[in-house]
């Protein structure tokens, strides 16, 4: 059972996008937060940096949209370069049609759900994606703690994924670092964003090894990875 880990630029340096997605070679994805400050309290970038990171970097882009109107904004992010789109559900007005639309224009569709969005009203829409991303921190934010409160609906969500037998990739965001990936692998999520704990480190390249060690190890002794 692989894992991934995707460091979160939120946490790099803007004005050395390129340089900070080469200080994390090795990692499998970078991950992207796109902030409106309207769905969140917050503003960070949007279509025109991403498609310069695109070109800039051979790490594929996962781009975590916390945007109001993903349904109008996503698939211009497929277009500017992004290998993966994440809209919250909570602001997509029909995100059956928007997975498929980003799907179609050859992208990973994801769904985010905040802390407070249950999973299971959900549940018959997951074959409609290819990663289901549980928020383990309100958005908005690097750097904040990890609320352990998620656990439960990370565990939820594997099994749901493990009923429909999907491929479904499952992501937690927010908090994550060597003191929680662990609780998080154990739970079920199999990709994992990392801000402050990559890129705050000395050495962000080894901060991504060290973080895959324990996912992968944290892993190998899950229930729920060891049953199928
Ligand atoms: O989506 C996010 C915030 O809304 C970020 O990806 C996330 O918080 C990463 O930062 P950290 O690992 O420092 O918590």
């Amino acid at each position: 059972m692989s894992v991934q880990i995707n460091p979160s630029i939120l946490s790099a340096d803007f004005a050395r996008l390129a340089d900070e997605a080469e200080a994390v070679r090795g990692a499998d994805w970078l991950h992207v937060d796109v902030m409106d400050n309207h769905f969140v309290p917050n503003l960070t970038l949007g279509v025109p940096v991403v498609e310069s990171l695109a070109r800039a970097t051979d790490t594929p882009l996962d781009c975590h949209l916390m945007i109001e109107d993903p349904d109008r904004w996503a698939p211009q992010y497929v277009e500017a370069g992004a290998s993966s789109v994440t809209f919250h559900v909570e602001a997509a007005a029909a995100p059956v049609r928007l997975a498929r639309e980003i799907r179609a224009k050859g992208a990973r569709a994801s769904m985010a759900l905040k802390p407070a969005t249950p999973i299971e009203p959900f549940e018959d829409l997951l074959p409609e994606l290819d990663m289901l991303l549980v928020m383990t921190v309100e958005p908005g934010f690097g750097g904040q703690a990890f609320l352990d409160i998620m656990l439960p609906k990370i565990r939820r969500t594997r099994e749901l994924i493990k009923k429909h037998g999907l491929q479904l990739w499952l992501q937690v965001d927010g908090g994550v670092s060597a003191a929680t990936i662990e609780r998080c692998a154990d739970a079920g999520a199999d990709v994992f964003v990392a801000g402050s704990a990559v890129y705050g480190a000395e050495d962000p390249a080894e901060a991504v090894r060290a973080l895959r060690a324990q996912a992968e190890s944290a892993t190998a002794k899950a229930s729920w990875a060891c049953d199928h």
